[in-house]
């Protein structure tokens, strides 16, 4: 009976709200034929945590663009889902905590990441979400996955749906508009993108950062780790710095975002947590951690990938992970460094670090870089000690221990564990190796580098420049001196031998007139005798560097007594015949007095004049972009990162003491090598001390690195440098001094109307492009440059690009009319072209210009060129 009361009771409530909503005496149908939707759908509110609640719709079937949901609303707005009323809603419990972290997320901005700054996001965040209805279930997804994600669960993190990385890059996975050109928000975890319009609707508050809010508490697309709290350009304009700060922070912080210790597996073994609390709490934690497999040496601190060289050093001593292998990198050398196998690399540093290490050779090394031999109870030195070992290794992108490590008394704030440079770990980071002969300019181009790319000069180097050009005011002067030893015994025998009858009657003569006839024009006083005598003896032991600069500001009175000398200006004059005196030398040796004083500071000119970089190292590196871009600021990441130049110089003493060295520059992108154009009249000592013509030795050491091995498909930029010199002296001496411009014939410069060094310039480069093909089937790169000027510089960096974007291309052979041209150019449109080239000297008639695809072609031919070869 009660029951049927019931049942009454129910069918008069259902049958009088269908009343209401029917026309009236609109008669009601009968049971089988109702509609539960309609009233049902009125009863549930279009919020999106309670229709996720309904499970009618068989989320794990649905198609993943909708699964995948991320704020994706379908078409026709929004849809409810058939329930009957009195159903009780059944949900997950993992399905229950999700959607309740969402609801407190968008509810409760002030509890989660978001702030009082950040109302504003989050609040647009919930209008959206109530505004629109999202489909059902959703993205929720597998209850399996939940559950293990919240349990923390052992299986690695989840990738990104398929389907949302098969999805074309330009198109928005929330409102379906497609623009290639168009940045876009990328979900951390399932890589959904979205518009400006729709990130903030998709993301909400955003409390762990850049996720869907349906992805929220799920860990990340391993592949997205590195850019954690880098704000795109997109969203800093979307959002307030302040809101952008705590977002960012959220991301880098939040434990959902944060590796999981089974992640990191190291010597063998998966980490336990509280190994990796030691390893991320130690006070030289590994940077930029990924998940992965590590070997770790937990007496040096080095620390590689299984399998890989060393590639960080880290704090040591930390109690982590298995036991160390000894094929941990993958070595195959039979040298060990605390039970590990070395690999080929850090064989060869060591070896140019000096370390004896024949076959068999067991070392233990300590953090500090002290090691010896095993069983021998004997430090035989620290490793790391010198600069250029440090140098090396990081051009070899081997670690080295920090130079104050955190904890020590200089610095300890300071401190941040660049092991391996930032750079290196930039895919873009482009090498291009300097090369040429002493004085061929490399130095001043490297220097120019740093005064056009923001690479300032540290105080130390600085210093450095300031000592060398010190001490170089003493090898001048000891080159002149010397030259007028020579010249006055040279003056003096021809002299006595000219008038025999003379001497002969001289004998009779007193002290006085005997000397008289004793001197010549290059005769010096005896005080400045005893200074040259010892500055002589010093500089023919190598002892130069002992005594100076110390003794520079005692003597600076007599350099510059010396230097005013008539004798010394007369030995002056006749500098053509002194091999080893540069042109710099009466520009410091001027001003000697000054430059020896303790408060001198080179000027720029000064650095750029001063011959070398530095005394003791050959080699030298900096790195540098060519874009424009450099003023964008560091915490936005720009979507195509800039190309990075990393400029590597080596010296040519640096290339003797081991054309081994060439050979751990394999991967360099470009040579850039550096001939003297007014060396052709120069001298140089062979390696057996013989003197030959100096541009003969340039062309020997550019012939020896294009044979090279290690270059074989390395393209070549010829800089044919010191233009303004040579202009100057292609007047006064015949190009033809040099037995390899034997043929050249300026008669034919005057015919085609072109200046001597202009047509004599052309000529050397085809030489080098002759000798160039007859060795490489790949084509070589002239460039024309005056290195003391800065702007020529700049061009010459900006050529060098080209050249590569073109060696990027060439193979689709968008440039194959490339062929033979000097100076080959991409710009945006032909007024630029015709504005860039119109200074350079060389360009006779009206470039060609082509337009190819996009860009503009230059291309600068010389005809008359062809004709005064033959
Ligand atoms: N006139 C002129 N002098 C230049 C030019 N480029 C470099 N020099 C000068 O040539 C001298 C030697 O140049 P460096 O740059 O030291 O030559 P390098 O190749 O580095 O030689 P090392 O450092 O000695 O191996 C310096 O005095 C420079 O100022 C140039 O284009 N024109
Ligand atoms: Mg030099």
């Amino acid at each position: 009976m009660a029951s049927a009361t019931e049942e009454g009771t129910e069918r008069g409530s259902w049958e009088a709200a269908l009343r209401r909503l029917l026309p009236h005496g609109a008669p009601l149908p009968d049971e089988e034929h109702l509609d539960y939707s309609i009233a049902v759908g009125c009863d549930f509110p279009p919020v999106p945590h309670h229709v996720s609640e309904v499970e009618s719709l068989e989320p794990r079937g649905a198609p993943a663009s909708v699964a995948g949901g991320c704020g994706h609303s379908l078409p026709g707005g929004p849809r409810f889902n058939r329930r009957r009323s009195g159903d009780p809603p059944r949900r997950m419990p993992a399905e229950r905590a999700r959607s309740s972290s969402v609801v407190c997320t968008l509810a409760e901005p002030e509890g989660g990441a978001l702030r009082s700054g950040a109302r504003t996001s989050s609040a647009r965040g919930i209008s959206s979400f109530s505004g629109s209805a999202r489909p059902v279930a959703v993205t929720f997804g597998a209850e399996k996955d939940l559950e293990e994600d919240l349990a923390g669960g052992a299986s690695a993190p989840e990738p990104a749906p398929a389907t949302a990385r098969e999805r074309r890059r330009g198109v928005c996975f929330r409102c379906g508009k497609g623009n290639l050109l168009k940045e876009r928000e990328a979900c951390l975890v399932c890589d959904a993108r979205y518009c400006s319009n729709c990130v903030l609707k998709a993301m909400g508050s955003m409390p762990e950062g850049r996720k869907c809010v349906s992805c929220i508490g799920r860990p990340i697309d391993e592949s997205k780790r590195s850019g954690l709290g880098k704000c795109s350009k997109m969203l800093s304009k979307l959002c307030s710095p302040l809101e952008i700060r705590q977002v960012m922070k959220a991301e880098r912080e939040c434990p959902a975002n944060q590796l999981r210790p089974e992640q990191l597996v190291v010597n063998g073994r998966p980490l336990q947590q509280e190994e990796l609390d030691e390893v991320l709490g130690c006070s030289m934690p590994p940077q930029k951690l990924r998940p992965g497999r590590y070997w770790y040496d937990k007496d040096s601190g080095l620390w590689g990938k299984e399998g890989e060289r060393p590639d960080r050093i880290i704090s040591s001593k930390l109690n982590i992970g298995g036991k160390l292998q000894s094929d941990a990198s993958n070595g195959n050398t039979q040298v060990y460094i605390n039970g590990r196998e070395i690999t080929r690399i850090e064989l060869k540093v060591l070896k140019l670090a000096n370390v004896q290490c024949p076959r068999d050779t067991h070392f233990w090394v300590y953090d500090d870089g002290s090691y010896e031999e095993e069983g021998q109870n004997n430090i035989r030195g620290k490793i790391w000690e010198k600069a250029s070992t440090r140098l090396i290794c990081s051009l070899f992108k081997l670690p080295t221990p920090p130079e104050n490590p955190p904890g020590s008394k200089e610095d300890s704030a300071a401190f941040s564990v660049r092991s391996v440079p930032e750079y290196l770990e930039q895919k873009r980071v482009q090498k291009l190796l300097l090369l040429g002969l002493e004085g061929s300019g490399t130095s001043t181009i490297f220097k120019q580098a740093k005064y056009l790319y923001g690479n300032h000069f540290s105080s130390e180097e600085m210093q450095n420049m300031k000592l060398m050009i010190q001490s170089s005011l003493y090898r001048y002067l000891s080159t002149l001196l010397e030259g007028r030893e020579h010249f006055e015994d040279e003056a003096l025998e021809g002299k006595r031998a000219g008038s025999l009858h003379y001497n002969a009657s001289a004998n009779g003569l007193g002290g006085s007139e005997a000397q008289k006839h004793n001197e010549c024009v290059y005769s010096i006083n005896q005080r400045l005798k005893h200074f040259s005598d010892w500055l002589l003896q010093i500089m023919a032991m190598g002892d130069l560097d002992a005594f100076f600069p110390a003794a520079t500001r005692e003597y600076a009175p007599v350099v510059e007594e010396a230097w005013k000398h008539p004798a010394i200006q007369e030995t002056y004059k006749r500098r053509n015949e002194l091999h080893f005196l540069p042109d710099v030398a009466s520009y410091f040796l001027d001003r000697a007095v000054e430059i020896s004083s303790n408060e001198y500071e080179p000027t720029e000119k000064d650095i750029l004049y001063a011959e070398g970089f530095s005394r003791c190292n050959g080699l030298a590196f900096i790195e540098f972009s060519l874009d424009d871009r450099s003023q964008i600021s560091q915490h936005i990441e720009c979507p195509h990162p800039q190309t990075k130049y990393q400029l590597i110089r080596v010296n040519t003493r640096g290339l003797n003491e081991g054309c081994k060295l060439l050979e751990m520059f394999e991967d360099v992108r470009a040579i850039v090598f550096c001939v003297s154009l007014s060396d052709y009249d120069q001298m140089w000592p062979q390696s057996s001390g013989e003197l030959c013509n100096k541009m003969m030795a340039s062309k020997d050491l550019f012939e020896s690195v294009v044979n090279h091995s290690s270059f074989r498909e390395t393209p070549f930029v010829l800089l044919l440098n010191k233009y303004d010199a040579f202009e100057e002296k292609i007047s006064r001496v015949p190009l033809t001094v040099c037995e390899w411009f034997a043929d050249f014939s300026p008669v034919k410069a005057r015919d085609t109307n072109q200046s001597l060094a202009n047509h004599a310039y052309y000529y050397i480069a085809v030489k080098f492009k002759d000798l160039y093909a007859s060795i490489s089937n790949r084509k070589l790169f002239v460039f024309q440059m005056k290195a003391r000027e800065r702007a020529t510089v700049h061009e010459g960096f900006k050529y060098i690009q080209e050249v590569l974007k073109w060696d990027d291309v060439k193979d689709e052979n968008v440039y194959g009319i490339l062929d033979e041209s000097f100076y080959s150019c991409q710009w945006r449109d032909k007024g630029d072209v015709a504005k860039r080239v119109s200074h350079l000297p060389w360009v006779g008639k009206a470039p060609e210009i082509r337009v190819t695809g996009l860009r503009v072609m230059l291309e600068v031919r010389q005809p008359q060129y062809a004709y005064s070869l033959t």
